[in-house]
């Protein structure tokens, strides 16, 4: 059995969805019958304060790598955060990988966040310790058994190489994690990400700290990782051209709601807009902010070697 059909199985044996016998069906099939990833009316709030996630509703399936847009504040990182237990949920429904997140015992919290593949923004390496130090961690997140008197197995040692090698840098293994590059610190947190076997991976403002061409190799990664593997990967991006031009579909929220939903070659910056307003617009000028909103890619364009400002900005305008 595939790992993607394996992991289809297990999103049916969750209920998330009618039962459907996963190898009748086509590839493409599954993708669209069986989500990973299902909330219903997920609503959140912290202590007394106000809904900052209000009734989202989204699906992640096998294989695809989707954006999650919106401002400042919106909720982006809320709703990752609710993908694993760590969001106060208020109302509706979370499932991940078979769990039901919002009615997890300690252990099986731990279990559902061994399954879940992080990488975040400042790449939250130990910088003192080697490269392949720090993919081995990843292992403590649950790739079976770990001697802590003795090390790492060989076994371990061998998938953490295999890993440092896909993502290109297996040459920096014994290097220390903080002298390497803003792309390649990222790189190893993929491959730490990767030694826990995820089923999903989780991608919060992935390449906010780096330029433009880094950016867009990391990017590539993630979605080859995610066809290949059959990973759903979400990712939220501050930058609508990174979204249009690496990720599958968009999610977008807007104060906590999902506003916007779609295949990425369905939707136009006029869609995206709205995502992206004052409260005090009315629709022609959030076609207006929404290019103001790619002015930080326009900005990282003039960086040497990248694409010239201008062509960034086209691709939304
Ligand atoms: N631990 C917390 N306690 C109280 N309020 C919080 C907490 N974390 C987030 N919030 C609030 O929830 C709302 C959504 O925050 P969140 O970090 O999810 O937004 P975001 O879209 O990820 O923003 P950004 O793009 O700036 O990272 C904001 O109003 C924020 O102030």
């Amino acid at each position: 059995m595939s790992r993607l059909t394996r992991q289809a199985a297990s999103g049916a044996a969750s209920g998330a969805s009618a039962a459907v016998d996963p190898s009748l069906l086509s590839t493409a099939e599954l993708r669209q019958a069986l989500p990973l990833v299902t909330t219903r009316g997920l609503r959140v709030a912290y202590e007394s304060g106000p809904n900052v996630l209000d009734g989202v509703d989204l699906d992640l399936f096998p294989g695809e790598m989707v954006a999650l847009l919106g401002s400042s504040g919106s909720g982006k990182s809320t709703l990752m955060r609710s993908l694993t237990g760590f969001a106060p949920v208020t109302g509706g429904q979370v499932r991940v990988a078979g769990h039901d997140v919002t009615n997890l015992r300690r252990g099986e919290l731990r279990t559902l966040r061994s399954e879940v593949g992080q990488v975040f923004q400042q790449f939250n390496l130990i910088g003192r310790m080697s490269v392949l130090t720090n993919v081995l961690t990843g292992a403590l997140h649950g790739a079976g058994p770990i001697n802590l008197a003795y090390g790492f197995t060989s076994a371990h040692r061998g998938r953490a190489l295999e890993l440092l090698d896909r993502v290109g840098i297996a040459h920096k293994a014994k290097d220390q994690a903080r002298s390497l590059s803003g792309g390649q610190q990222q790189r190893v947190a993929i491959a730490r990400a990767l030694m826990q076997q995820p089923k999903l991976i989780l991608a919060d403002e992935p390449v906010a700290s780096l330029d433009p061409k880094l950016a867009d190799s990391v990017l590539e990664l993630l979605r080859e990782i995610a066809v290949q593997d059959g990973i759903p990967v979400l990712v939220s991006l501050h930058v609508l051209p990174l979204a249009l031009a690496h990720t599958d579909r968009i999610v977008g929220l807007r104060h906590g709601e999902m506003i916007v939903s779609g295949r990425t070659s369905d939707l136009d910056a006029a869609q995206l807009a709205p995502l992206y307003a004052d409260d005090a617009d009315d629709t022609d000028d959030a076609d207006a902010d929404a290019a103001a909103h790619t002015a930080p890619v326009s900005a990282q364009a003039s960086a040497p070697g990248s694409a010239p400002a201008g062509l960034a900005r086209q691709e939304v305008a």
